[in-house]
Formats: structure tokens, C-alpha cells, sequence
């Protein structure tokens, strides 16, 4: 029985003061770079544990988890050895569970037998995903087992940004109706695992997130998280911010300056287009989703409004007028095709028909941030805007108005690039008037990496404000493409992030940065990332 007598050995060792704090032993030739920048940190504890069928020395600081097989001394000195005690760590932040790990056989009554502690991991892996690991720290010692467990236990109850519970509001109608599904498989045991206590709300028809969140008792929750596509997160993040409006007192109707959303939001990416959880994670993932919930990593991000005439409309982090307006009113028209299908209809029927919209567009440009520095080198008034709006006029087949980059399966670098989640600015892309195989080339350059606006007809600007005025009244009708639907007289449809809005008249869009926290982490970040020191020390 190896495992019993290893659990013997570590008896001699376990529960005397030394287990406190022992010193570290000098680390082996060659490793100590690899040692992580909390090396100096304070010993918590000092053991040992079977990890991955070796025995080894385990200590624990304040920052790291490290560990290191213990081999027995060779008389002549072994370079073998070097190899076999590289020392491998974890950093206690990438903890977000600790388990007592017990076999239970039939006959068994009770608690079963103490095999030893069982961490769970998030591992940052390659394209910004978090995978879910355990770490088995295997010694059969009661005793032993229980004074780790406590301290794993007391580390991870000081990670207060981490949610302890969570309203979930849940479209069980989203793409091919696999939401539910999802969350149940892949979301929901994550989150047991982690101890997240959860109420979940399966939404029955279109607003009802809305309505819900209207009403409902939020005091007990930490967070919100939508488990849908776009159209739910949108209406959830709309709803988390009139809720924060109406609690701060304000006039919902014509808001100049909302304040910010109490409660961060989860996207849980379960639908036909996953914009947001795909910009804000770098990858439409559902695992690394639910990870950057359980672990607490909160990004701020920037909201517009929607007004026309001084009325709020909405709340939302991208629009599109014009082509991307037109090609979501056809899809929702054949809401009874599969997601995919009325998607290509749709854009099939909105270019054969493809037609600019006369319009006046009138913006507040930003200053860029080089422009900024020499503004404020030369004593100038550090205002990021100019204040000057500038107006253009004319024939547009397609305008983006997007404060989020917008990363989607067809446009990988997003179909506003160039922006950030809070840089506190929005990108205005314009599409003029054009021959329909030019568009189409345009279109098919967001699958690119780069060059997407270099076309002589396509205008980027970075804005604060823009206000998009239709001077054609007669507004659009679904009728003119033969769709026999009855559209809004004199209205125009909106795509507000895969969302259909339609407006009569001149519609205002302005930035409002940081208005909501959304769990999520930098993707610039984990771009960077090279991966766990975990994985990394194990590689080299
Ligand atoms: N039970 C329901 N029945 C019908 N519609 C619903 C229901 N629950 C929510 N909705 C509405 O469905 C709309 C679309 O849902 P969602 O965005 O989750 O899925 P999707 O359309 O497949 O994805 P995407 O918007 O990313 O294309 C939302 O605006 C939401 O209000």
C-alpha cells in the first residue's frame, strides 16, 4: 500500500510547529528562476503530499502554492536529480475551490476514507481561455488533511471581490434552444463546485428580463448573470441600468448623466450571435465565461444611450443603421428559420436590394490620446473633446456606431477594432454610397486581419456623440423586399446589439464611459499571458 506508507511518513512530519514554519529548502540548480515574484512571501504552512504519485514537499505562502518530489540523496551527486526536484507552483490566487477528497466504498457508512485535499484550479490557457483543473494533494492524515484545508479554507473567504450569490436569468429560446442545457452542464456545476449560491429565472417571454429586473429583491445577490446571445445580455445590461437610474432617484425618460449599474453582469454566451461575451472574453467560451464570474474579474465597460426627441429609447453597447439595420429586421421577420439560415437569408436579401439612406450624421469628435499629451505638454485644457461638432451629409449604405470592439465569428478582429471595451470613446464607421461589389468587398474584409476601412468610400471617426438624422420620411418598409410585413410607418430599423430598435426620427447616441461592470477579464491581459506558472514550469 504506497499510499499508506507515504501517508506514514508525512504523520512524522505533520501538525508540530514545523508544519508553520519551517524554512524553505535551498532551491535545486537552475530553478530558482523559475521561482514566481511572491518567492519571499511568508510560509503559511510546510508539509507533506503525494502529488501526482510523487512524494513531495509542499509549502504554502501567502501567494503560491509550491511543491518539489522529494528524491533521495545520491552519494555522487546526480544531475538526473535537478530534472526530477524542479520545483512546480500554482498561485493561490488561481484557487477558487478546496474540497476534502474521500473514497466511499458500498459497505461504507459516513464520511468515507480521507484520501486528502482536492484544490480547483482556473488555468489560463492559449486565445484567452480559463479551463477548470484540480490539483489532488493526497495524505491520508486526518489531522494533517484539516489543517490545510482550513488555511485553503481562510484564503479563499478573503477574495471579496468573488460573488458568493448570483441572480441568473436564463433564455431557454436562444439559438437552437440549448441554453438551458448549457448552463446545466457546463455553467451550474462550476458553480456548486465554487459554493456560488444561485437563483435562476427562466425568461417565458420577450421583456421579461426587463420586467423582472424592474422588481425584483437584488440586495442578496453579488451579481447578475444572462445565459442567452446578445439580444438577452443587452436587455439585461438595460435593465441592471434603469434599475440603478430609478433607485438613484433619476428621471428615466431623458437621462444626461446616468449613473452606473450596482451590480456587475455575467455573460454567459448560449446564442446565434455572442458579440458581447465574445469581445469582453476575447473568445465565445463558455467555461472561460463561467471562470471569470467564479473568480471575481471585473471589467468596467462603456455604454451609449439611445434618445430620439430627448427620450431615452435604450441602453446598449453597439448599433448599426442602414444595411445592419435592414438585414436584422428581415431575419426577425423569418424568426422560423434556423438561426443560420435567416442570418444568410437576411443578408442575401438586404445586399440584393441594397439601397443607401439619405441622412444627416452630426458627431462630437475625441482628441486621441497623442494628441491629448501634446495638448496638455502645451498647457492647453486637458478636455479629450474639441466640443466642435462636425455634420456630413449624403447617401450612406451602412453606419456603425460601436463603443465595444464587437469580436464575432466573422469579423475575428471585431467590426470595430480600433476601439476598446473603456476607452472611453466610440468608433463611427461610415460606409458611403457604393457599387454593390465594392460593399461586398468591404463586408468580406472584416474577415481579415487587416486594411477593413481602406476603402475610399469608408470613414472612421473616434466620437463621443453622434446623432444620425434620416431625411427621407418616408421611413423603410419591409413591404418594398415583397416580405408582405407589416412594418412601423416612417420608422427605421436599428440593430442595437442584435436587437431590432426602430426610430422615427433623428436618434442620439452618446458614450457614457464605464457605466457597467461586466465579470470579465482584460483580453489585452490574457493576450499577453503565457499561460499558468503551472503549465509553464511543467514545460520547461
Ligand atoms: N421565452 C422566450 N420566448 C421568446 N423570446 C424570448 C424568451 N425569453 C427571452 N426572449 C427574447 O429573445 C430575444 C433573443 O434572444 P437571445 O439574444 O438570447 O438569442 P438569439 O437571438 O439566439 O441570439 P442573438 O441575439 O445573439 O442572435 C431576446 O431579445 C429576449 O428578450
Amino acid at each position: 500500500m504506497p499510499r499508506g506508507r507515504r501517508g506514514g511518513r508525512v504523520s512524522a512530519l505533520e501538525g508540530g510547529p514545523e508544519e508553520a514554519a519551517a524554512p524553505a529548502p535551498a532551491p535545486a540548480a537552475g530553478v530558482s528562476q523559475l521561482q514566481p515574484p511572491a518567492a519571499a512571501a511568508q510560509t503559511l504552512l510546510r508539509g507533506i503530499f503525494e502529488i501526482r504519485r510523487s512524494s513531495c514537499d509542499v509549502v504554502l505562502s501567502e501567494r503560491a502554492l509550491r511543491w518539489r518530489p522529494i528524491v533521495p540523496e545520491r552519494p555522487a551527486g546526480d544531475s538526473k536529480c535537478d530534472v526530477q526536484c524542479k520545483e512546480e507552483f500554482i498561485e493561490v490566487k488561481d484557487i477558487f475551490s478546496v474540497k476534502l477528497k474521500r473514497r466511499y466504498s458500498a459497505k461504507q457508512q459516513g464520511n468515507g476514507t480521507l484520501l486528502g485535499i482536492t484544490l480547483f484550479i482556473c488555468l489560463k490557457k492559449e486565445q484567452n481561455k480559463l479551463k477548470d483543473s484540480t490539483l489532488d494533494l493526497i495524505n491520508l492524515s486526518e489531522d494533517h488533511c484539516d489543517v490545510w484545508f482550513k488555511q485553503f479554507k481562510k484564503i479563499l473567504a478573503g477574495f471579496s471581490n468573488r460573488p458568493k450569490s448570483l441572480k441568473v436569468i436564463l433564455n431557454p429560446q436562444s439559438h437552437k434552444k440549448e441554453a438551458t442545457q448549457i448552463y446545466h452542464e457546463k455553467v451550474e456545476p462550476l458553480l456548486r463546485v465554487a459554493g456560488i449560491k444561485t437563483d435562476v429565472t427562466i425568461t417565458e417571454y420577450e421583456g421579461h428580463a426587463l420586467a423582472l429586473l424592474k422588481e425584483c429583491e437584488l440586495q442578496e445577490f453579488d451579481g447578475v448573470v444572462c445565459v442567452g446571445g446578445d439580444g438577452s445580455a443587452s436587455e439585461v445590461a438595460h435593465a441592471l441600468l434603469l434599475r440603478a437610474q430609478k433607485n438613484a432617484g433619476k428621471e428615466t425618460e431623458s437621462i444626461l448623466t446616468p449613473v452606473r449599474a450596482q451590480l456587475p453582469l455575467g455573460l454567459i454566451p448560449a446564442g446565434s450571435t455572442n458579440v458581447l461575451a465574445h469581445s469582453l472574453h476575447g473568445i465565445p467560451h463558455v467555461v472561460t465565461a463561467t471562470l471569470h464570474i467564479i473568480m471575481g474579474h471585473v471589467q468596467p465597460v462603456d455604454v451609449c444611450t439611445f434618445s430620439t426627441t430627448g427620450k431615452l429609447l435604450r441602453f446598449g453597447f453597439s448599433a448599426m443603421f442602414g444595411f445592419g439595420g435592414r438585414t436584422l429586421a428581415l431575419a426577425e421577420k423569418h424568426r422560423w428559420m434556423s438561426p443560420n439560415q435567416r442570418r444568410d437569408f437576411a443578408v442575401m436579401k438586404a445586399l440584393a436590394k441594397l439601397k443607401p439612406e439619405d441622412c444627416e450624421i452630426s458627431f462630437l469628435p475625441l482628441i486621441s490620446s497623442h494628441d491629448l499629451e501634446e495638448r496638455k505638454a502645451e498647457g492647453s485644457p486637458k478636455s479629450d473633446c474639441n466640443d466642435q461638432w462636425q455634420t456630413i451629409q449624403g447617401q450612406f449604405l451602412n453606419v456603425s456606431i460601436m463603443a465595444i470592439p464587437c469580436l464575432c465569428s466573422v469579423a475575428p478582429r471585431g467590426l470595430a477594432p480600433n476601439t476598446r471595451l473603456n476607452n472611453g470613446s466610440m468608433a463611427l464607421i461610415i460606409a458611403r454610397n457604393t457599387s454593390r461589389p465594392e460593399f461586398i468587398k468591404h463586408l468580406k474584409r472584416y474577415a481579415g486581419v487587416k486594411n477593413q476601412f481602406n476603402f475610399p468610400f469608408v470613414e472612421t471617426y473616434t466620437v463621443g456623440e453622434v446623432k444620425v438624422r434620416p431625411r427621407n420620411n418616408s421611413g423603410y418598409s419591409l413591404e418594398e423586399d415583397g416580405l408582405h410585413a407589416a412594418a412601423s410607418e416612417n420608422s427605421f430599423p436599428w440593430n442595437v446589439d442584435g436587437d431590432l430598435m426602430e426610430a422615427k426620427s433623428e436618434v442620439q447616441v452618446k458614450l457614457h464611459p464605464r457605466l457597467i461592470n461586466l465579470y470579465g477579464g482584460s483580453t489585452e491581459e490574457m493576450n499577453d499571458s503565457q499561460g499558468t506558472c503551472w503549465s509553464s514550469c511543467r514545460e520547461r
